[in-house]
């Protein structure tokens, strides 16, 4: 996506102070200004997870860096594995709503005494992707000719860093999850929090594994190249979106 990006100006995350520099493989750890489509933006090349040892206030914290740069749209991105055995690896799937079982159990960012100079105590999360953005992107999938593999569906979280179990995502299942991912939703709180609007979209890397004995093994390297793979249809969906938004 970098790549896309003209009249660019870049920061190692380990310079800024507070930030946290990605031990994970394929997250590069740089925050990125430029123009896209003649319009201002900052990239997060790469982003730390929870599972890599960091609160989710920490791994939340750019985004009200965000906020206090007059940021109004955050765009969320993320791998994820498909739960809905509908799905394919490769799809995109526009993310309508989460499920935060992280966060219900109380590892989410706006525990502990809140700042009131983002946003209020209680938060209403009941329509946290907004539906403007989400017909918008459905539009311009449609536009593109991806309408075949471009979905919309519910990402839940989990921490990670392993791979659900067969038996975690049947319950996944169960629970109206259409993929699964370690990422993205401690970043959706804070954004919708300090009342920035959001919009997401997960790439398909793999099919999590639904059949006890069936020898499928996910590994993050099967995840790394899948969504190289499928990175050329997020940039083309990304780049017009971010060109028709206001
Ligand atoms: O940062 P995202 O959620 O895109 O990365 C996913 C989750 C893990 O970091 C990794 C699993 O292979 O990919
Ligand atoms: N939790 C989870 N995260 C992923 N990220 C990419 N694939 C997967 C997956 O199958 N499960």
């Amino acid at each position: 996506m970098v790549k896309l990006l003209t009249d660019t100006d870049s920061f190692e995350f380990r310079d800024i102070p507070n930030f946290t520099t990605s031990t994970a493989p394929g997250h590069a750890g740089r925050l990125v200004f430029g123009s896209l489509q003649s319009k201002s933006v900052v990239l997060m090349q790469g982003r730390v997870h929870m599972y890599e040892g960091h609160s989710a206030k920490k791994v939340a914290f750019p985004v009200r860096v965000f906020k206090l740069l007059g940021v109004k749209t955050l765009i969320v991105t993320n791998a994820a594995g498909a739960i809905n055995r509908t799905y394919n690896v490769g799809d995109l799937m526009v993310i309508c709503d989460h499920i935060n079982l992280v966060g219900l159990a109380g590892l989410n960012p706006l525990v502990g005494v809140n700042d009131s100079r983002f946003g209020p105590r209680f938060l209403a999360m009941s329509s946290a992707y907004d539906k403007g953005l989400r017909s918008l992107g459905l539009k311009l999938a449609e536009e593109l000719g991806m309408k075949e593999f471009v979905r919309e569906g519910v990402y839940s979280f989990q921490c990670g860093p392993f791979f659900e179990t067969v038996a975690e995502s049947r319950l996944l299942n169960v629970l109206g999850a259409d993929v699964a991912g370690m990422s993205t939703v401690p970043e959706v709180l804070v954004a919708r929090h300090c009342g920035i609007r959001v919009f997401g979209v997960s790439v398909v890397t793999n099919r999590c594994v639904m059949e006890l004995d069936s020898g499928e093994e996910l590994s993050h390297e099967d995840v790394l190249t899948m969504g190289e793979k499928g990175s050329a249809d997020m940039q083309r969906l990304i780049s017009k979106f971010v060109d028709k938004i206001d």
